[in-house]
């Protein structure tokens, strides 16, 4: 029968685990309990998690158990949150000392779909253990948590995206569970790490969570559906109805206690199918609304309560965590990946590139020859072709968006579990993105410039990619600011639409009125098209009689362009890139911390 099976025969001792957990750690909690928008989701709770524990969060859908985890690793914002929580008893461990003692899967899983399920591990090796890591080392972690989620054979494939399939959603879920496992936090919160998986997938993920929790990890999961077998896994059990406390103890105490309760356990019945049929409000056919009252004023919660008090009452040695990598190590490994997504990912530069050669021939098409010709029209059709270019090519960065959300759930992840910070990560992108940027440039320059016989080949390139910097951290910066890309597209596409009309083409500059002129100060699209515009029009010296010009110069004087230095607007637009990339990052620092 299944339930006299031995729950951890045949798993492997975990070589590197004892030996990578920088010092034993246990968290409680007091009176713990969140409130959102007047409501309280999570009520008052105690409980706490030792090294050697394996607990699980158990209730029904909504009763508040991804609440507990995130109030438990300091997720939740503060505002939201009252009671105490502790680490070894010390309650003042900031938000990045808990996340190098605690790791957090979370119910999503945020992978980068271009990677194998290898190299995401090797990359995890690199940010917890950093990017000096012996090849021995990284090679022995990765084949250790490989092993550990079962995904050997999936060794070379890739996660997967909208692009390419890749693995199933088990196996991503494993993923999610093995990129956090390199690290061996002492402390491993999991939210669902069964869901998708089958049941023997699931009962090897677990048997080995167990082995690990007997090499001196404390694991806290929520799960739904435990089957027997993994039920004998658990060493403890908080069990929620509400957000009330219906239990927290031993696992193997529950029965007993609920058939002192008057509700025994029907023999052969899984006592996890039993009890959460007990606590379910909304199909309350078992349900039982007393059990919160009678845990409130039982025994069992008196003896926790006091457990907890004289835990966190007791002085151990504050939280340590594994050694600190340093951010230029955090910075390399971002800067190795982010040249991999890169240029593996179609959509972050390759499809853009296509879309951008493509219309650029077909500017050059249009206007093929136009540098032979000084007549009225070609003045129409050179201010015309280079407003389109500063204008529509840098409106062309919007399609970046949906690409770098992706990325933004994988930062939100691995920043929140102390992978790396904020300036390192921005820094990397930032410095990553220039080479696809400048290919854009030149290709899209050569398609352009020699067909339509424009002036300045050094110059327009210079312009085309210093507005594509400006505009690339235009959009990590709208990236950041949005919740989902299709605002973001929304509101990226109103603020270029509204750069566009005041960057002197509809309306020469000193015509704009006003209460407008300013966004001709701040819109980078200003600057670019007046350097389009000058490096075309001041090397024409006479125009034909049927031009309203004599000369390219009196036309830009007509603009107020006469005076443009090249170097400085050039300048400029880096320092929009810049001032974007810096906007960006505050943003990243202060509202993507992980904290809900
Ligand atoms: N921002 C919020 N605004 C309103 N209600 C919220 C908010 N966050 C959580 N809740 C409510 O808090 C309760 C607990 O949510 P929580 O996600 O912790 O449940 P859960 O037990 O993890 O559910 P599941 O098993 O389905 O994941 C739910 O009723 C949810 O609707």
């Amino acid at each position: 029968m299944a339930m006299e099976m031995d729950p951890e025969a045949g798993v492997r001792p975990l070589e590197r685990t004892s030996s990578t957990i920088a010092s034993a750690t246990s968290v409680e909690w007091s009176s713990l309990s969140v409130t959102v928008k007047g409501k309280t989701v999570l009520q008052p709770t105690d409980g706490m998690l030792s090294s050697g524990d394996m607990l699980a969060v158990m209730g029904p859908s909504g009763c508040g158990k991804t609440t507990l985890l995130d109030a438990v690793s300091g997720r939740t914002r503060s505002h939201k949150l009252s009671g105490t929580v502790s680490f070894n008893g010390h309650t003042q461990v900031s938000f990045a000392q808990r996340s190098r003692v605690l790791s957090y899967v979370g119910q999503e899983d945020s992978l980068l779909g271009v990677f194998t399920v290898a190299e995401s591990l090797r990359f995890a090796v690199r940010f917890y253990h950093g990017y000096g890591a012996s090849a021995e080392e990284t090679r022995a972690l990765e084949e250790e948590t490989l092993r550990l989620v079962g995904l050997e054979s999936c060794r070379d494939t890739i996660v997967g995206d909208i692009f390419r399939k890749g693995l199933s959603g088990g196996q991503r879920r494993r993923l999610s569970l093995a990129v956090e496992l390199v690290k061996r936090p002492a402390i491993l919160l999991l939210d669902e790490p069964t869901s998708g998986l089958d049941s023997a997938s699931a009962f090897g993920v677990m048997q080995r969570l167990k082995a690990m929790a007997r090499a001196g990890h404390a694991i806290a999961l929520t799960i739904h559906q435990p089957s027997s077998e993994l039920w004998a896994l658990f060493d403890n059990v908080l069990l929620l109805s509400g957000g009330h406390t219906v239990f927290y103890g031993k696992a193997a105490e529950i029965p007993s206690y609920l058939a002192a309760h008057g509700h025994a356990c029907p023999p052969m019945y899984n006592p996890a199918d039993f009890m959460l049929q007990l606590v379910n409000s909304d199909f309350p056919e078992r349900y039982d609304a007393a059990l919160v009252l009678k845990y409130g004023d039982s025994a069992e919660r008196a003896t926790v309560v006091a457990k907890v008090a004289e835990a966190m009452a007791s002085s151990k040695k504050a939280p340590a965590g594994s050694s600190k990598v340093s951010p230029l190590s955090s910075f390399l490994t971002l800067c190795h990946r982010f040249s991999l997504n890169n240029a593996k990912n179609p959509g972050i530069y390759w499809v853009r590139l296509v879309m951008y050669v493509m219309l650029c021939l077909m500017i050059g098409l249009m206007y093929i020859g136009l540098g032979d010709e000084y007549d009225y029209s070609s003045i129409n059709s050179r201010t015309s072709m280079l407003f389109y270019i500063a204008a529509f090519l840098v409106f062309m960065s919007v399609a970046v968006l949906p690409f770098f959300m992706m990325e933004r759930s994988s930062f939100l992840r691995e920043r929140s579990n102390g992978a790396y910070g904020v300036v390192s990560w921005v820094s990397a992108n930032f410095l990553c993105s220039l080479p696809g940027l400048a290919l854009i440039s030149i290709l899209s320059t050569a398609c352009v410039v020699p067909l339509a016989g424009l002036n300045g080949f050094g110059t327009f390139f210079a312009a085309l990619f210093c507005s594509l910097v400006a505009a690339e951290g235009f959009m990590c910066l709208v990236g950041a600011l949005v919740p989902h890309y299709i605002i973001g597209i929304a509101l990226g596409a109103g603020v270029y639409g509204f750069f566009m009309l005041c960057e002197g083409a509809f309306k020469v500059k000193d015509d704009i009125p006003p209460w407008f002129i300013w966004v001709y100060h701040i819109g980078f699209h200003s600057y670019s098209y007046r350097v389009f515009m000058y490096n075309e029009f001041e090397p024409i010296k006479e125009f034909d009689d049927s031009a309203p010009f004599a000369s390219g110069h009196e036309l830009l004087k007509f603009y107020s362009f006469d005076k443009v230095d090249v170097g400085r607007d050039l300048g400029a637009l880096i320092g929009f890139g810049l001032f974007f990339q810096a906007c960006f990052a505050l943003v990243l620092h202060f509202f993507h911390t992980g904290r809900r």
